[in-house]
């Protein structure tokens, strides 16, 4: 069966990968594309492109949407999308918590698959993975991720997971001294449950980070870089086929890809 797409934010730095990735791939057709302002009539090989959601999927009936948009946009589209029984992959970060329990909610309620990656690269999750089992051992944990000076929200999806991860299995303690204070607001990163977050942005990077475990006399660091956004478009062509085949909200591709 060929698995209808729509995908939202064409014409950023992932959605222009994307819909080349949806284009090539025979076992997906594109329908249409959402964009915030409708200054063509139609994406090459003639997609029709939309700036309202409600009518894209009335008119072009997609199974799946692809949301790589902006954290102001994506909640509504998402909730918009499983309204309608379309199955929203979601690679857009920025989610508040309270969102992440509605769309559950939703999900539950209209039995439609749902899958929110902060992360589509393989080497991500990997990552992800492997921290969560070394903070077991080793729970001092700062989190360094580097991203280009074009990112909207911070910390990223992928820090904000990675921690949520290593919750997991890491006993839940403040780091560092316990008296310590900063003679500068915000130097020792943002806290999660005592671990840190450093969120760093500058020109020429794509998406890469940094976990540190410290311990007696030792520092294990894992880190994974995209250099380019090739890195997350396998997991964006895993998740469209997932999606089809699930009827729950699934946040991390941990649970699909290991
Ligand atoms: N999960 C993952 O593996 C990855 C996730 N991301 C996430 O994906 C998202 C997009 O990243 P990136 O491509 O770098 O960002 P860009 O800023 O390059 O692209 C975002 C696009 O979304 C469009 N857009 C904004 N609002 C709407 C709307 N309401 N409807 C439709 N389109 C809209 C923008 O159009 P305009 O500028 O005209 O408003 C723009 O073209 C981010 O949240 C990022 O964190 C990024 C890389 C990997
Ligand atoms: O904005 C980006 O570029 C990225 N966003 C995601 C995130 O917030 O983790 C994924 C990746 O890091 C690239």
């Amino acid at each position: 069966m060929v698995i209808k797409v729509a995908i939202a934010g064409p014409r950023g730095k992932m959605g222009k990968e994307a819909v080349a990735t949806v284009i090539k791939n025979e076992n997906f057709l594109l329908v249409s594309v959402l964009d915030s302002k409708k200054d063509m009539e139609c994406l090459g090989d003639n997609i029709p492109i939309f700036t309202s959601l409600n009518l894209l999927i009335e008119q072009t009936e997609p199974d799946v949407l692809v949301d790589l948009t902006v954290p102001s946009a994506v909640f509504e589209h998402a909730m918009t999308a499983l309204e309608y029984g379309v199955r929203p992959v979601i690679g857009t970060t920025g989610f508040t918590d309270l969102q992440l329990d509605t769309l559950r909610n939703k999900v539950e309620e209209r039995q439609v698959g749902c899958i929110i990656a902060p992360n589509f690269s393989i080497g991500a999750v990997l990552m992800m993975k492997f921290a969560q089992t070394a903070a077991k051992y080793l729970p001092n944990v700062e989190i360094i991720e580097m991203h280009h000076d074009q990112k909207v929200d911070a910390p990223s999806g992928t820090a904000i997971k990675t921690a949520q991860m290593i919750q997991q299995t890491r006993t839940s303690m403040e780091q560092g001294h316990p008296e310590e204070e900063e003679t500068i607001q915000g130097a020792r990163g943002a806290n999660m449950d005592g671990m840190h977050i450093h969120s760093v942005r500058l020109p020429g990077l794509v998406a890469h980070q940094q976990v540190l475990l410290g311990g007696e006399g030792q520092l294990l660091t894992l880190r994974h870089d995209s250099f380019d956004r090739a890195s997350f478009m396998s997991g964006i062509v895993l998740s469209i086929e997932e999606v089809m085949k699930r009827n729950i909200l699934t946040y991390g591709l941990e649970d699909i890809i290991l």
